[in-house]
Parts: C-alpha cells; sequence; structure tokens
C-alpha cells in the first residue's frame, strides 16, 4: 500500500493568521495519525509564514514510534536570520525522511524539482550529512528527469515526482501524456534502484488515476487539498477516503 503522509503546513497558515495557537497543529496531526496515515510532513520555509521551527520540533515528538516524519525544503534557504535551516533541524530532530527541494527563499510554493544531471555535485555533501543523521533521503525531481544512476551513487533512497503539472493536466482533462511522463519517470527511478513518492496538487479527485499508473508508488505527501477537503468532511473522514484510494 503506498503510504498517506499528510502535510500539515495549510493548518499553520490558518493559525499564524491570529498570531494565535489555534487551529493546534498538533491536535491536527494526532486526528490524522488516528485516522490511520502513516506520516506527516512539513515544509518550513525562510519566511516562516506556516510551519516554524518549534512545530518542526513538536511535531518530531509526537510523530516518533508512530508515524514516519517526513521534513521537505530547501536546504541552502535562510542561510542567515532566524530560521535555523534545513540541515540543521534534521539534525535536531531525526525524521524518518528529509526531501530537498530546490525553492527559491520567497517562492509562494513549490513549483519544479532538481536538474540532476547539473546538481548532483552540490547535492552530494548534503546527502551525505543527512544519511549520516540517519535520515532517509529523498529528491524532489520533474517528471521526465534524468541522472537517477547518479543519485543513488551519492546516497539517495528515493525521488518524489512534482505532481503539479499532473494535477493541472487533470484538471484540464488531457492528463495522458503527462501520467506517461510520470509513469516512464517512476520506472526508470526504480530501475536505478530509487523509491518513488509523489506530492504537490494531489487530491481526492486525481489519485486514482495516478496511483493505478504508478506501480509501487511509496508514498504520496498531501497538504492543500487534503486540508481544504476536511473543512467539509472533517480531518479523520478525510483521510479515510484519502486511505480507500490508496489501498
Ligand atoms: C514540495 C512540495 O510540493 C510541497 O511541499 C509543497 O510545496 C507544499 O509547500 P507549501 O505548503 O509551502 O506550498
Ligand atoms: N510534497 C508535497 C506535499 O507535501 C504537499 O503538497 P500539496 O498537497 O500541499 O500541494
Amino acid at each position: 500500500m503506498t503510504l498517506l503522509s499528510v502535510n500539515v503546513n495549510k493548518i499553520a497558515v490558518l493559525r499564524n493568521s491570529r498570531g494565535g495557537t489555534e487551529p493546534d497543529i498538533l491536535r491536527a496531526a494526532h486526528t490524522c495519525i488516528d485516522a490511520g496515515c502513516g506520516g506527516i510532513t512539513v515544509h518550513p520555509r525562510p519566511d516562516q509564514r506556516h510551519i516554524r521551527p518549534d512545530d518542526v520540533r513538536a511535531l518530531a515528538a509526537i510523530t516518533r514510534g508512530r508515524v514516519e516524519y517526513n521534513i521537505e525544503g530547501n536546504p541552502f534557504a535562510g542561510a542567515r536570520g532566524s530560521y535555523p535551516g534545513l540541515i540543521e533541524l534534521a539534525r535536531e530532530t531525526k525524521p524518518t525522511q528529509v526531501t530537498l527541494v530546490p525553492d527559491g527563499d520567497g517562492q509562494i510554493t513549490s513549483d519544479h524539482g532538481f536538474d540532476l544531471t547539473r546538481d548532483i555535485d552540490t547535492l552530494k555533501p548534503l546527502v551525505a550529512v543527512l544519511r549520516d543523521i540517519g535520515c532517509r533521503v529523498s529528491l524532489f525531481v520533474d517528471s521526465g528527469a534524468t541522472g537517477f544512476e547518479a543519485a543513488v551513487a551519492i546516497g539517495v533512497q528515493r525521488i518524489e515526482i512534482y505532481t503539479g503539472p499532473y494535477a493541472q493536466a487533470f484538471e484540464e482533462g488531457h492528463v495522458q501524456e503527462e501520467l506517461a511522463r510520470c509513469a516512464d519517470t517512476a520506472r526508470r527511478a526504480q530501475h536505478a534502484g530509487l523509491a518513488v513518492n509523489a506530492g504537490h496538487d494531489l487530491s481526492q479527485a486525481n489519485l486514482g488515476t495516478f496511483k493505478a499508473a504508478i506501480p509501487g508508488l511509496a508514498e504520496v505527501s498531501i497538504g492543500h487539498a487534503l486540508i481544504g477537503e476536511a473543512l467539509y468532511e472533517g480531518m479523520a473522514t478525510t483521510v479515510r477516503k484519502y486511505l480507500q484510494i490508496l489501498r
């Protein structure tokens, strides 16, 4: 079964909009875990508009020994200022997995993956540090990416396919070409020895079609749509509906 990792960034967006403690990100995570999700994902950003370093720490404590914990982000972001940085947070909190994403500091959301043929030498020392800490390392890549053998050679264990273009094609009703590109990317990555995750703009509407096309899909991390859908049906019911799709 594909593991569902719930991204709780959007709970923090709502909380931060009033500057208090509600909605409570830990209560939300507990609810998702109790409903059967296999992991919690966060993507702290240097501007701290949603997940803050203290959230990363608190979520590490409540996930440990229960479900996987996946921290996503740009290892080079926030080198200055109060944001401690992704590697430092990983060293402190020891998540199950770190997913490296090549965002700019001011990006509104992630919109592309690494170019492995270009970025591999830059990634090599970071992957080594993360493996040393004990984290599984995944790299966010676009569909159609190449260079998976080189990623394996530096210690990378997974890729996460950026599914934003898939979700858009699905919505526009012409999904086959992008779906085939994702399936081919997954096949080549698996052949090179990598496990395959996926994420970005996945939803109850588009997840089943994606899952059916990607044999061996290890994990999906889902936040934006899931938290939105939970407004109508509640968090636990929504998580269970995703689990049903992933069965
Ligand atoms: C890498 C990825 O696709 C997600 O982590 C997504 O970017 C969520 O981040 P935001 O919630 O900040 O948009
Ligand atoms: N890695 C993708 C993720 O964590 C959630 O992305 P989204 O569902 O908020 O678009």
